[in-house]
């Protein structure tokens, strides 16, 4: 099976980078994030960037409606715009959040994981780890603004930032739940989220699936502020200041030496772990139990 599925290639050959923002936002001079004026957002079809180089940041919008599942596409994209940002001196932050009313991200896309074959699944995984592994040693200080309900895969990606806002509405849980799915979260899942609440209540949490709505997701630590649903950006925005005050070496090196041991863990076995991935999800029992879990996504409309 070829599993070198490099994802700078993917990335050349799937995107045009820095197309035009298309929607409401194509040509137009917006406001930037931070309140500057006459700095042009930039972004792929499923991620806007409002930059702010004034201050140093930029916030990046996932908008990939419904649920901003983590397609393929989706995380190129996401990763376009991150070594896009990671690349330009003017930038030493992200404010990562959600273009889609209620929802921060669904987690992985089930359909990326359903009924494709083994160079899918290998190429799929390949990049769910390189976004994982981008955004958990990226040099810049990022912070999630959680705007909705955040499972899965999406609440890796948000334990994967520096630092973590989510808006007060009890219907924005979050969580590592894979295991109400029948499938199993990652080791390096997993360590991310006991390096984030520690053993025991990783342990209780993975078990059991748990999606924490947000007055415990702060007791347990997998948020680090609850704020009013209309104040997330600017919390995200004022909590900032403080990291940005920090010599950016200094802060780096420390993330790097908290981090590095953890993402290594992964970088060791990487191909082993597609090769687990692969395995795991092409089995009948698993392809069976993500099919009926989509059914149960569909019938809950009727
Ligand atoms: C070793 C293996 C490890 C693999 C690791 C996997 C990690 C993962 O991330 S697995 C994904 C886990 N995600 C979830 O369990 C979340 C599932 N989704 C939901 O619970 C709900 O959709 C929601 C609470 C996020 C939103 O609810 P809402 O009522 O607003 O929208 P829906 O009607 O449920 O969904 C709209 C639309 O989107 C489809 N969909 C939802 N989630 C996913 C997804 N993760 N992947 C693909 N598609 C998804 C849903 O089926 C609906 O589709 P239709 O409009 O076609 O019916």
């Amino acid at each position: 099976m070829a599993l070198a599925v490099g994802i700078r290639g993917l990335t050349r050959s799937l995107l045009r980078p820095w197309v035009r923002v298309p929607g409401p936002a194509r040509g137009r001079t917006e406001p930037a994030a931070g309140g500057g004026d006459g700095v042009r957002c930039f972004g792929s079809p499923r991620v806007l960037v409002e930059p702010d180089p004034a201050a140093g940041f930029a916030v990046m919008k996932m908008r990939n409606p419904p649920v901003n599942s983590l397609s393929l596409e989706f995380l190129t994209e996401l990763l376009i715009s991150l070594e896009k940002l990671e690349s330009d001196k003017a930038f030493h932050a992200i404010i990562l959040t959600s273009d889609c009313p209620g929802i921060f991200s669904a987690g992985l896309d089930l359909m990326e994981m359903c009924g494709r074959d083994p160079t899918h699944y290998a190429e799929y995984w390949k990049a769910v780890q390189e976004l994982w592994l981008r955004f958990y040693l990226s040099h810049l200080v990022v912070i999630s603004a959680i705007n909705g309900v955040n499972a899965a895969g999406g609440c890796l990606l948000a334990l994967s930032c520096d630092y973590r806002v989510l808006a007060d509405n009890p219907k924005y849980a979050m969580g590592l739940n894979e295991t109400l799915l029948g499938i199993i979260a990652p080791f390096w899942f997993k360590d991310t989220l006991v390096n984030t609440v520690g053993h025991r209540t990783a342990e209780r949490a993975l078990q059991l699936g748990l999606l924490f709505p947000p007055a415990e997701a702060l007791q347990v630590g997998m948020v680090d502020k609850v704020v009013p649903e209309d104040q997330v950006l600017s919390a995200a925005r004022s909590e900032l200041a403080q990291w940005l005050a920090i010599p950016g070496h200094a802060r780096q090196l420390t993330k790097s030496l908290m981090r590095k041991p953890t993402a290594d863990r992964l970088l060791k076995e990487r191909d082993a772990d597609i090769q687990n991935f692969v395995r795991f999800i092409s089995r009948d029992a698993i392809q069976k139990a993500l099919r009926v879990y989509l059914e149960k996504l569909k019938q809950k409309k009727t």
